[in-house]
C-alpha cells in the first residue's frame, strides 16, 4: 500500500514516518517544503514541493499515485495565519482543493489534518458533530478546507486535533512543553494563560490515532485528540515540576493581556469516544506524555 503524506518536516509529519514505518505495511512518500530535515532518511522516498503551487502538486501525485493521502501541510501558525491571510488561504484551502482533486483522478483515500479551533470556544469540549464556528482565520480557512474534503468524490476522513506537543527537529512553531522547559532552564519567567482549556495531544498519538484511521480506511470524522482537560497553565505547572524546575518562574496570565493578534477559542477540547470505539484508539495521559518527550530530549 503506498502513502503519501504532506508537512513531514512538521511535528506531526516527523512521527507518522517512522511509525508508518514500523508497520511494514505501507511504502511511505514524505513530502515536505524544501528539504528534508528529518533525521532519519532510509527507506522512504522524500518529495520537496510547494504544496501552493497546482502543477507541483499534480506532478507529485500523476508520478507516485499513492493509495493513501495523510494531508498534514499546513499553514499552522495562527497568528501568522490572522496577519497575511492570503498565505493562509493559499496554503490551507488552495493546497487541499489541488490535494483532493488529485487524489480523486486516482480514488486515492485522503486523510485531512483539521483542528480544535473551527469551533468558537463557548461549549467546548466538542464531539464530531458539533457544530462548527471559527473564531480567527487559521479556523476559517480549516473549515474551507473541511468542505472541500468533505464534497470531494474519493473516500475521506478528516481528523480534528489539539494543541499537538513533543520534540520535532529543526521546528518552525513553537511547542509548550519544550518552551516552558527551556525557558525555566535558563532562569526565564514564563506569562501563562489559565482562561484557555484544551485536550493537548501527544504527538505519537496523533500519528498513531491516523495510521488506525489509514489501516481501517475508516471514513469520516474523526477527533483525536488527549484525554485530559487542561489549562495553558496547568501544562506549564506540570512541565516545572515533572523536570524540578521553580514554579515561581510560571506567571498566570489572562489571553486578554496575552493580546496575541488572533483570536483563540476559550474552551475546546475534543470527546474521544468514537475514536476510542470505532478504531481502538488509546491516548496517553498529559503525565505519560511528559515522560515520552522527557524521553526523547534526553536521548
Ligand atoms: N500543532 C498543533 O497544535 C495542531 C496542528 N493541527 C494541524 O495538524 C497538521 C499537522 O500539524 P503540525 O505537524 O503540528 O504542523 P507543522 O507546522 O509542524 O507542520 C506543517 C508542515 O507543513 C509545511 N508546509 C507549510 N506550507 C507548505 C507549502 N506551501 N508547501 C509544502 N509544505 C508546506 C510546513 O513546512 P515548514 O516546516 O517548512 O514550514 C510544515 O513542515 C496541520 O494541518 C495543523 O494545522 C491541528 C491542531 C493542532
Ligand atoms: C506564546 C504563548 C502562548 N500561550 C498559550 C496560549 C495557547 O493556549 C498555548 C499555545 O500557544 P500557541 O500560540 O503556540 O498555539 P495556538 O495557536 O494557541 O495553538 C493552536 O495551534 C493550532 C495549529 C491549532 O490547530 C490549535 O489546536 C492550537 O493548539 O499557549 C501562553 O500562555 N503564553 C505565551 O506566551
Amino acid at each position: 500500500m503506498k502513502i503519501l503524506i504532506t508537512g513531514s518536516n512538521g511535528l506531526l509529519g516527523q512521527h507518522l514516518i517512522p511509525l508508518l514505518l514500523q508497520d511494514g505495511n505501507y511504502e511511505v512518500v514524505a513530502t515536505g517544503r524544501g528539504p528534508n530535515r528529518f533525521p532519519l532518511r532510509d527507506n522512504y522516498t522524500y518529495e520537496a514541493v510547494n504544496l501552493r503551487d497546482a502543477g507541483s502538486v499534480n506532478q507529485l501525485i500523476d508520478k507516485h499515485q499513492p493509495d493513501i493521502i495523510i494531508h498534514g501541510g499546513a499553514m499552522s501558525q495562527v497568528d501568522e495565519c490572522e496577519k497575511n491571510k492570503d498565505a493562509c488561504w493559499d496554503t490551507n484551502v488552495g493546497a487541499t482543493r489541488y490535494l483532493v482533486h488529485a487524489a480523486e483522478k486516482y480514488n486515492a483515500f485522503f486523510i485531512f489534518l483539521s483542528t480544535d479551533f473551527v469551533f468558537d470556544g463557548l461549549q467546548g469540549p466538542y464531539t464530531e458533530e458539533s457544530i462548527v464556528n471559527p473564531i480567527n482565520y487559521y479556523g476559517t480557512s480549516k473549515v474551507a478546507a473541511e468542505r472541500l474534503v468533505h464534497n470531494s468524490k474519493t473516500s475521506w476522513a478528516i481528523v480534528r486535533t489539539v494543541l499537538v506537543y513533543g520534540v520535532v527537529a529543526d521546528p518552525h512553531r513553537s511547542n509548550m512543553i519544550t518552551w516552558v522547559k527551556n525557558n525555566l532552564q535558563q532562569g526565564k519567567k514564563v506569562k501563562v494563560v489559565d482562561d484557555q482549556w484544551r485536550t493537548p495531544t501527544l504527538c505519537h498519538d496523533l500519528a498513531k490515532g491516523c495510521l488506525l484511521i489509514a489501516a481501517k480506511k475508516a471514513t469520516g470524522y474523526f477527533n483525536i485528540s488527549g484525554k485530559d482537560m487542561l489549562t495553558p497553565y496547568d501544562m506549564a505547572m506540570q512541565t516545572a515540576a515533572y523536570f524540578k524546575l521553580d514554579p515561581s518562574l510560571v506567571e498566570k496570565i489572562s489571553s486578554r493581556s496575552l493580546a496575541q493578534p488572533a483570536a483563540r477559542p476559550a474552551k475546546t477540547g475534543l470527546v474521544i469516544d468514537k475514536a476510542i470505539k470505532e478504531l481502538g484508539y488509546e491516548p496517553r495521559t498529559f503525565a505519560e506524555g511528559l515522560d515520552i518527550v522527557a524521553g526523547e530530549l534526553n536521548a
